[in-house]
């Protein structure tokens, strides 16, 4: 379970961020955060992560696994060292660990270079090994950011098979995304974030009531909501 009760954060005091970010986000539920450009969504998830200067409020999130927008690695260490340091850092059985590790490297077809330094990957290629070590780590909640731009068709397939299996296990996700049509799809819930606030929490019924569009589209009902919250600014 993560609960969020955001007053106020942001990268300074004297000018917050994100103003009653509140929500959770339940075991075995995905949730999508959306909303525009600088409206907020990676300033919740670092509040969520503890990783921002400012927060005032409650964060409770347990046992998470956080999928970065933008893939970072420890420099000097191949993908196997990332797993070797991975193994050493949770309580997994190591046959269980090691058996998963290489299904998912043949998935993700990285076998060949996994004793590479991941700099030296591809873009996708880094996203999909930040995937992999992610998943490994049997979280009970899942922090994506963003995760499909830059991966290929295959992989965003095989991406979302991972999160549906994770899902049915009983872990919680929270996925931030752009890519409304795939999150229409595949998300429980929607929060949608603009200027820093929480203008919807709900499902996709919910969204499409609240923006007055009966059977209207995430992507439709994202642009009502958005520029009437703009309009009322
Ligand atoms: N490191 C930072 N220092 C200061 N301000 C920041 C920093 N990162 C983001 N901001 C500001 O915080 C606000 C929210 O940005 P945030 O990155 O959370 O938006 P986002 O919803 O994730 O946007 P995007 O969809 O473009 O990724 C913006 O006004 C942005 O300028």
């Amino acid at each position: 379970m993560l609960r969020c009760e955001i007053q106020e954060a942001g990268y300074s005091k004297n000018e917050p961020v994100l103003k009653n970010i509140t929500f959770n986000v339940h075991p075995g539920e995905l949730v999508g955060l959306i909303g525009p450009n600088g409206a907020g969504k990676s300033t919740t998830i670092k509040s969520l992560l503890g990783v921002i200067d400012y927060v005032q409020g409650e964060i409770e999130v347990e046992n998470y696994a956080y999928i970065p927008e933008r893939p970072f690695f420890y420099p000097g260490l191949t993908l196997m060292e990332h797993f070797h340091f991975l193994l050493a850092t949770i309580e997994a059985d190591e046959a269980d660990f090691t058996r998963k590790m290489q299904g998912l490297l043949k998935e993700f077809e990285l076998e060949n270079v996994v004793h590479h330094y991941p700099e030296s990957y591809s873009k996708g290629m880094q996203q999909k090994a930040m995937i992999m070590l992610a998943f490994l780590k049997e979280a009970n909640m899942h922090i994506i950011d963003e995760p499909f731009m830059g991966l290929d068709p295959k992989v965003v397939r095989k991406l979302l098979d991972m999160i549906a299996k994770e899902k049915e296990s009983g872990a919680g996700i929270l996925m931030s995304t752009h890519v409304l049509d795939t999150a229409e799809k595949i998300c429980d819930r929607f929060l949608l974030i603009s200027h820093g606030k929480l203008i919807a929490d709900g499902t996709l019924e919910y969204i499409q009531r609240k923006s007055g569009l009966q059977g209207g589209s995430l992507f439709d009902c994202f642009h009502i909501l958005t520029e009437r919250e703009a309009d009322d600014r």
